[in-house]
């Protein structure tokens, strides 16, 4: 279990992640997501005790990382595959993360098995696909055998077998009861794999659904913008829609159809600037919930 409560993060004049609060539950996938410089890798390294919060915490296992007596057995980190030593073998790599962990060195050949690198163990690092370091930078996580993961952009580089491997993967560690945080810009894979999401943008919360309240919330949807927006959502709810307004100011209207609320505008002398029936999915949610949305600054 991770929880992040009003954390804030600035680095200089930039406010990287602002008030942000969530739980990641332990049994299920939880998908993070957010345009580019949203705030995800500054909360990942947070959690991981890799950044000091400006305010606010982050606990793992209901402590603060630094806290952790053996961190690397409650809690496994896969980062960025290119921060490792290009002149390193795979072996090495992971010989030195499991001594630097204070965890036993006996699982690395199991484990560059379990990745798909048992042939790629003497290579260096540095002549290693995108997607071996990949597959290595997991083996790093899974190190310590930790219940909770924490991912950050695992599937970039992976082809769609390693996708699926790492969905697989992923899934089963969550139905045996681990804690699995993935962030991803591949919405369409982390669909798959996540059960649900937490969606930031500009460093703060903008949505946290189940897959199923996500699905719900989109499908027979309508994305209806006004030069009234909270005026006409009243008019909208009276006639028995519900109404969730947008980042962009926009509405997304459910329980009604699109016909229904062109009629209602009409009744009710409201100008419409956009109605649109949407699609539903992670994707075309992303993109709503974040349109318009600036980067942290
Ligand atoms: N060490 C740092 N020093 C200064 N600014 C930073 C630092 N780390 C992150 N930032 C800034 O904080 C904001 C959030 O960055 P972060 O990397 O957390 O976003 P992200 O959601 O992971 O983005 P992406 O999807 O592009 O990887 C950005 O404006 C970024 O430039």
């Amino acid at each position: 279990m991770i929880t992040v409560e009003n954390l804030t993060k600035r680095f200089g004049a930039v406010t990287a992640v602002q008030e942000l609060s969530f739980d990641v539950p332990a049994g299920v996938v939880t998908g993070f997501i957010g345009p580019n410089g949203a705030g995800k890798s500054t909360t990942l390294r947070v959690i991981l005790g890799l950044d000091r919060p400006t305010s606010g915490r982050a606990l793992v296992n209901g402590v603060e990382y630094a806290r952790l007596t053996a961190p690397a057995r409650e809690i496994g980190a896969v980062l960025d595959p290119h921060a490792v030593h290009p002149g390193r073998t795979a072996r090495d790599q992971l010989r030195w993360a499991a001594t630097a962990a204070g965890v036993s060195t006996a699982r690395i050949a199991t484990l560059l098995d379990q990745v798909g690198l048992a042939h790629a163990g003497s290579r260096k690092i540095g002549a290693l696909s995108l997607g071996m370091r990949q597959r290595l930078a997991i083996a790093v996580g899974f190190l310590g055998e930790p219940g909770i993961l924490v991912l950050d952009e695992p599937l970039n580089g992976l082809d769609p077998e390693g996708i699926v491997w790492l969905r697989t993967l992923l899934k089963n560690h969550a139905a045996r009861g681990g804690t699995v945080l993935i962030s991803s810009h591949l919405l369409n894979e982390l669909e798959e794999t996540a059960d649900r999401v937490v969606l930031i943008a500009a460093g703060r919360l903008v949505a946290n659904l189940t897959m199923a309240e996500l699905t719900a919330r989109t499908s027979g949807a309508t994305r209806v913008v006004t030069d009234d927006g909270v005026r006409f959502a009243e008019t909208l709810e009276r006639a028995g829609a519900t109404v969730h307004p947008g980042a962009d100011g926009a509405l997304q209207v459910n329980g009604i159809d699109s016909r229904a609320i062109g009629r209602i505008a009409f009744e009710h002398g409201v100008a419409l600037v956009e109605l649109t029936p949407m699609r539903g999915g992670l994707e075309q949610t992303f993109l709503r919930l974040t349109n318009g949305m600036e980067p942290a600054t």
